[in-house]
C-alpha cells in the first residue's frame, strides 16, 4: 500500500488538536539536510531566505514562481515524506497564477503553502510600509487556491495570512481571516503579532480553527519559543531565520578570518567527506553498490595522513 503524502499527513495531524508542528526555515538543501538530520518533522521554505541566496536580494517581491517552486521541489523531495510548509508569497498573480501556483506546489511535493493579502510589491510582513490589496482580491486568492487543490484532488494545505494588522489593526485583520476561512482555507496566520495578549485573543477569537505562528526574532513578535506557541493553542510555529540566522553570522565570521589570517581555519571535523555526508554521501554511494556499480567501492575517505 501506498504511503501518504507529506501533505496528507500534514492535514491529517491538524485535525488532532493535540498534535503541534514546529518548522525551522530551511532556504536550501544543506539547511534541509541539517534540519532533517537534527530531527524535525517538518520544514519551511522561507521565501525571504529563498531571495537572499537564490538571487542575493531583499524579500520584496523579487523571486517568481518559478524561482520559489523550484527551491520548494528541491526541499520537499529531499525527505519526500516529511511536510514542507512553504512561502507563497501574494501567489503570484490573480486567480489563474493562484491556481498555478497551488498545481505547482502540490505536484512538487509541497504539504502547505501560505498566501497573502499584501499587493504584488511585497515586502517582507516585518517591515514597514505594508500595502494591501481589499478584501475580495484577498478572498478570491484564497478561493482559487482552494479550488484549485480540489480540483486536482490534492490534500496540500492553504494557510491564508493577512498582512493587515500593521495598517488596518486587529478587527480588520480578524474579519479578512474569517472571510478567508469562510473561502476554505485549512489555516490561519496573523502577520506580525505584535504581544502575547493578542497572540492569546486571536487563538480565542479562531476557537478551534488551526492557527500558524511566524516567529521572526527581532521584528514584530515577541519572542514565544515552540512549547510556550503551543501551550497558547497554536498549532504550528515557524522560525524563518534558524538556519540563514547562524548561516549568515557564521559565514560573515569566517570570512573575516580568512582575510585577517590568509587561511579559512576550519573546524577539524570540516573535511569534504562531512561536507557531503551531510548531503547524503553514503546514501548515493549505497544506491551506486545496489546498481552494481563498482566507481565506489573503495569508499571516499582518504587515508591517514
Ligand atoms: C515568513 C516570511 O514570509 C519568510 O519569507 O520567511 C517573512 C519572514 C521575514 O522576512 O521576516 C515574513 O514574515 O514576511
Amino acid at each position: 500500500m501506498a504511503l501518504p503524502s507529506a501533505a496528507t499527513t500534514l492535514r491529517q495531524s491538524l485535525q488532532d488538536p493535540k498534535a503541534f508542528i514546529t518548522a525551522p526555515g530551511v532556504y536550501d538543501g544543506m539547511s534541509a539536510r541539517l534540519a532533517l538530520a537534527a530531527g524535525f518533522e517538518a520544514l519551511y521554505m522561507t521565501g525571504a531566505g529563498t531571495a537572499a541566496s537564490v538571487h542575493g536580494q531583499a524579500d520584496l517581491a523579487i523571486c517568481t514562481l518559478n524561482d520559489m517552486r523550484a527551491n520548494a521541489e528541491m526541499l520537499a523531495n529531499l525527505s519526500p515524506r516529511t511536510p514542507l510548509i512553504a512561502d507563497a508569497d501574494t501567489g503570484y498573480g490573480g486567480p489563474i497564477m493562484v491556481a498555478r501556483t497551488t498545481e505547482q506546489y502540490a505536484r512538487s511535493g509541497v504539504a502547505a503553502f501560505h498566501i497573502e493579502d499584501q499587493v504584488q510589491t511585497k515586502r517582507c510582513g516585518h517591515l514597514s510600509g505594508k500595502q494591501l490589496v481589499d478584501t475580495a482580491t484577498y478572498v478570491s486568492r484564497i478561493r482559487a487556491a482552494v479550488q484549485a487543490r480540489q480540483r486536482i484532488g490534492s490534500d496540500i494545505v492553504v494557510i491564508a495570512r493577512t498582512d493587515a494588522l500593521q495598517s488596518l489593526g486587529y478587527e480588520e485583520s480578524i474579519a479578512r481571516l474569517r472571510a478567508a476561512r469562510e473561502a476554505g482555507a485549512d489555516v490561519g496566520f496573523l502577520e506580525g503579532i505584535s504581544s502575547r495578549e493578542m497572540a492569546k485573543k486571536v487563538i480565542d477569537d479562531f476557537a478551534g480553527w488551526p492557527l500558524v505562528l511566524n516567529m521572526v526574532e527581532h521584528g514584530s513578535t515577541p519572542s514565544i519559543s515552540s512549547q510556550e506557541a503551543q501551550e497558547l493553542g497554536f498549532r504550528i510555529i515557524i522560525f524563518p531565520f534558524a538556519t540563514i540566522g547562524p548561516a549568515l553570522t557564521a559565514m560573515r565570521d569566517g570570512l573575516e578570518k580568512l582575510k585577517r589570517d590568509g587561511l579559512p581555519g576550519l573546524d577539524k571535523e570540516l573535511t569534504p567527506q562531512m561536507l557531503f555526508r551531510v548531503c547524503g554521501l553514503d546514501e548515493s554511494l549505497k544506491v551506486d553498490a545496489a546498481a552494481g556499480g563498482v566507481a565506489f567501492e573503495g569508499g571516499v575517505d582518504l587515508g591517514e595522513k
